[in-house]
Parts: C-alpha cells; sequence; structure tokens
C-alpha cells in the first residue's frame, strides 16, 4: 500500500470511528482495508464473510467519512481483500466498478439469487423443482412456466435462479430477465424513437426469457399486444419463457383471453408461505452468509415465530435485529430478539398498513408535506423523509416495487430500491435514525383506535 493511501485510510478510520459505536466499528469497519485510490475511486477490500452486509449496510456512512476526508465526489467501492486492482485486472482504461449501493439495473440478474440460496419447503417445492428443470433444459420441460404466489416469496429469486444457472452451465444459450415495468418503459422509448425493431430484436433473440411481474400487463393494451408477439415469436422458435405473476391466470380479468390461454398452456405453479422449519432455515442461512454472531443458536426462533407470510419481511426483522446489536453492543439473544420485535410488531404479527397511511404517519413525525414526498424536491429532510417512508412502505405492505415508486410522485423502482437500502444503512449507523424507525414503525402498528397523533 503506498504511504499516502495509508495515510488517507488512517484518516477516513477514525472519522468512522467518530460515526458509529465501538462495537460497530470493530465488528464491521475496523477489518476492511484501503486498496486503491484512483481520481474519485476509493477501493476497499473486506473480508469475505462481511463484504456483503458491509457494503449493504455501511456504504452510506463510509462514503461520508470518505468524502469529509478526500473529496464530496469521492466514491468508495468495496470489493473482496484480494480483489485485482484497477492497473493489475487490465491494462485499458477500465469504467469505474459499480457502486455496491448502487441498485441493480431493470434487467441485471443478482448473482446471490441462486438456487443454492433457495431454501426448501413444502411452500415452494414444486415452484423450485419446475425451476431447475427449466434452468436444466430450457424449452423442453414446461413451457411456459408460470409461477404466482402472494409479495415476498422468492418469485423473482427463482427467475434470477434460472438465469444464474444458465449463465454458468448453459453452454452459451442466451437468457434474459425483464420486468413488465421495464419492457413497457423500453417498448414506449421505442415507439417514440422509432427503434422497434432493436426492441423487438433484444427480446426475441434469446434463448431463455423470464419476465417478472406479468399482473402489470393488465390495463396496458398496447404493451400487452406486443408482448403477446414477443411471447409468440418466442414459443414458435422453442425459446423458454418463465412468468411471474401474484395471481393466477384467469384472476388476471383485464388481460386479453387469448394470453391468459397462452399463460396457462404450460405449467402453472402456485408458491405459498413457508412453514415455521423453513422460515428458521432461512434465517439460518442469512445469519451464516452475513456472519452475524448469534449468542445462542435459537435466539432468531421469534422472528420466524411471528413473522410468517413475507420472507422479505423476516429478513427486514432479522436487518433490524442487527441494527440494534450495533447500536448498543448487547448480544443477539432471545431477550435482545423479542425487545426489538415488540418495537417493530406491538402486536402479534406485523399488521398491514397503506401506502398512504405510510406517507402520512412519517411527514407528520418529520414535518414534511405529503406532497413534498411525491414533488421532485431532493433537500436533504425531503430526501430523508421519504426514504424513511420507502423504507417503512417495503416492510409493513406488500406493495410491489413499481406500485411503490408510483405513489412517490411516479419514482422507478430503482430509486426505491435505493431509498430503501440508504434508510437501512443509517438505521445501522445511526441511534437516532434507529429510534424514529422504529418509533414511527411501533405507531403504524398499533390498532386504529390507539394511533394518537
Ligand atoms: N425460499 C427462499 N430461500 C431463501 N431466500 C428466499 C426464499 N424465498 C424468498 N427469499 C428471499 O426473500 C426476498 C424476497 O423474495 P423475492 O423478491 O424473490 O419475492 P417475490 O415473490 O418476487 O416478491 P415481489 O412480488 O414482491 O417481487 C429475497 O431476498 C429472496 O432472496
Amino acid at each position: 500500500m503506498h504511504t499516502q493511501l495509508e495515510h488517507t485510510w488512517s484518516q477516513i478510520q477514525a472519522e468512522l470511528r467518530r460515526a458509529v459505536t465501538d462495537s460497530t466499528y470493530h465488528l464491521w469497519l475496523a477489518p476492511l482495508k484501503a486498496r486503491s485510490l484512483d481520481g474519485d475511486v476509493l477501493m476497499v477490500g473486506a473480508p469475505e464473510e462481511i463484504r456483503t452486509w458491509v457494503a449493504d449496510r455501511f456504504a452510506r456512512v463510509l462514503q461520508t467519512c470518505a468524502a469529509a476526508v478526500i473529496s464530496p465526489a469521492t466514491t468508495i467501492v468495496v470489493v473482496p481483500l484480494d480483489a485485482p486492482l484497477p492497473a493489475e485486472a487490465d491494462a485499458r482504461p477500465a469504467a469505474p466498478p459499480p457502486r455496491p449501493s448502487e441498485a441493480k439495473a431493470d434487467e441485471s440478474f443478482n448473482p446471490k439469487y441462486t438456487f443454492d440460496q433457495f431454501v426448501i419447503g413444502d411452500g415452494n417445492r414444486l415452484a423450485h423443482a419446475a425451476a431447475l428443470a427449466v434452468a436444466e433444459l430450457p424449452g423442453q420441460a414446461y413451457n411456459p412456466l408460470f409461477i404466482y404466489g402472494p409479495p415476498g416469496l422468492g418469485k423473482t429469486h427463482l427467475l434470477h435462479a434460472i438465469a444464474n444457472y444458465v449463465r454458468s452451465y448453459g453452454d452459451g444459450m442466451t437468457v434474459r430477465y425483464t420486468t413488465i415495468e421495464a419492457f413497457t418503459n423500453r417498448f414506449i422509448t421505442a415507439l417514440r424513437s422509432s427503434s422497434v425493431e432493436e426492441f423487438k430484436r433484444r427480446y426475441r433473440d434469446t434463448d431463455i426469457l423470464l419476465i417478472d411481474d406479468v399482473q402489470f400487463l393488465q390495463s396496458k393494451a398496447k404493451t400487452e399486444e406486443e408482448f403477446f408477439h414477443t411471447f409468440n415469436a418466442l414459443y414458435e422458435t422453442g425459446s423458454q419463457l418463465v412468468v411471474t405473476c401474484d395471481r393466477m391466470p384467469r384472476d388476471m380479468n383485464a388481460l386479453a383471453e387469448r394470453l391468459r390461454e397462452r399463460f396457462e398452456s404450460g405449467l402453472v405453479t402456485d408458491i405459498r408461505a413457508p412453514d415455521l422449519a423453513t422460515r428458521m432455515t432461512i434465517l439460518r442461512k442469512r445469519v451464516q452468509h452475513d456472519g452475524v454472531q448469534l449468542a445462542s443458536p435459537d435466539a432468531i426462533e421469534p422472528i420466524a415465530d411471528r413473522i410468517t407470510t413475507n420472507i422479505r419481511a423476516l429478513q427486514g426483522a432479522l436487518i433490524r435485529v442487527v441494527a440494534f446489536h450495533s447500536l448498543t453492543g448487547r448480544p443477539i439473544d432471545r431477550a435482545l430478539v423479542t425487545h426489538v420485535l415488540d418495537g417493530l410488531y406491538p402486536g402479534a404479527r406485523p399488521q398491514q398498513r397503506t401506502l398512504a397511511e405510510i406517507q402520512e404517519a412519517t411527514c407528520e413525525r418529520l414535518g414534511v408535506s405529503p406532497e413534498a414526498l411525491r414533488s421532485p424536491d431532493r433537500s436533504a429532510r425531503v430526501a430523508w423523509a421519504r426514504q424513511v417512508a420507502m423504507y417503512l412502505a417495503r416492510e409493513l405492505t406488500d406493495e410491489t416495487l413499481p406500485a411503490i415508486g408510483r405513489a412517490f410522485g411516479g419514482r422507478n423502482h430503482t430509486t426505491v430500491m435505493h431509498a430503501c437500502r440508504r434508510a437501512s444503512e443509517r438505521i445501522a449507523a445511526d441511534a437516532e435514525a434507529y429510534e424514529l424507525v422504529r418509533a414511527l414503525t411501533a405507531r403504524l402498528q398499533q390498532p386504529d383506535a390507539d394511533r394518537g397523533s
């Protein structure tokens, strides 16, 4: 390491120590090492067992501290400790590596969503088996494969798992993933810019097309028409189609009959809420993956007991527990977990809230108007209120990312993902933020009659 880099890094470490509690620093930030500083890009190496967690949870605080020492334009990239440095990797001028906190583009695959990481239980056994069969024998096993079920139960995970599998073992087969939102946006852009042929090639020149959230096709007549032709073109050439939806084909009343029939012509399989044993396995896997230290192996049982219908919420509760542990330095035992859950869900189970209720409660607490949340205003106060409200929307409702984006002034789903990540980083690093989100959650979880202002 260059002396200059060493010096800069020790200054950033001093800032980090001031920004977070001792236990957070020692647990997550002390093991980091500066790898290189190239222009505005500082590459920080993290041990493999904590890298994802650090990149997901501490990008913001790292960014702020590095900005204070180097320059406001500094970007932090969290890489494996032994990742090749840009100069070693390639002599050509390389584009800066992706920012860890940057949300994935609409159509890229999440490398973490693999079949290996997917825990199988009674609720998802068939969907998993069908997805694996399709990944192994595209176009031959079930075509189309239609997976439906409520939010947060792993439909997107399975689509990405197929994509990752085909990328690794597919012998050069091509695979494309898209959401209906991305498909629609690209279609509209293609119409406006007279590049429909290019649009068609994009979706038709592929061996496997994976399409998420087809319920959003309803009421978009032109996109639906185009989608129908894409579907037929692929199907006729033997390409594999896999579709996810929040309901059965026959319950999509606003969809043309001919498309519903297409969806029903292959295998239609559902995905249901996981049982207790599956929920525990999912939590344990996550704990192990993120290198979370538990005081006892059963400490996380109360999470699996209480959060029963949505795996995203299950993981969200674990994140809160770890954040609370980082902030207080208390060990993660049953008492701490129960304390955090009681704060989150005073009733026995999480209660659903509407997006409007969440926006209203957040605005009231932070002194911001609901119109501001929906406006382009990016001042720190409004941006923070928006991030908190989006984070709570993700935790306390079953709304999808595009639906949340729409309720916040028509923002797209990557913006919502960014916002949720920013909020969860801040909650893990800043006691005041943690308390704010805890109090808001508790208030939104009270039965209506008790919710005073
Ligand atoms: N069986 C499982 N094993 C491990 N993790 C899972 C499983 N099912 C879901 N998850 C995790 O739960 C989270 C939510 O899953 P995912 O986004 O795939 O849900 P979804 O059904 O597509 O929901 P939505 O319709 O809201 O997009 C992801 O982090 C995913 O990795």
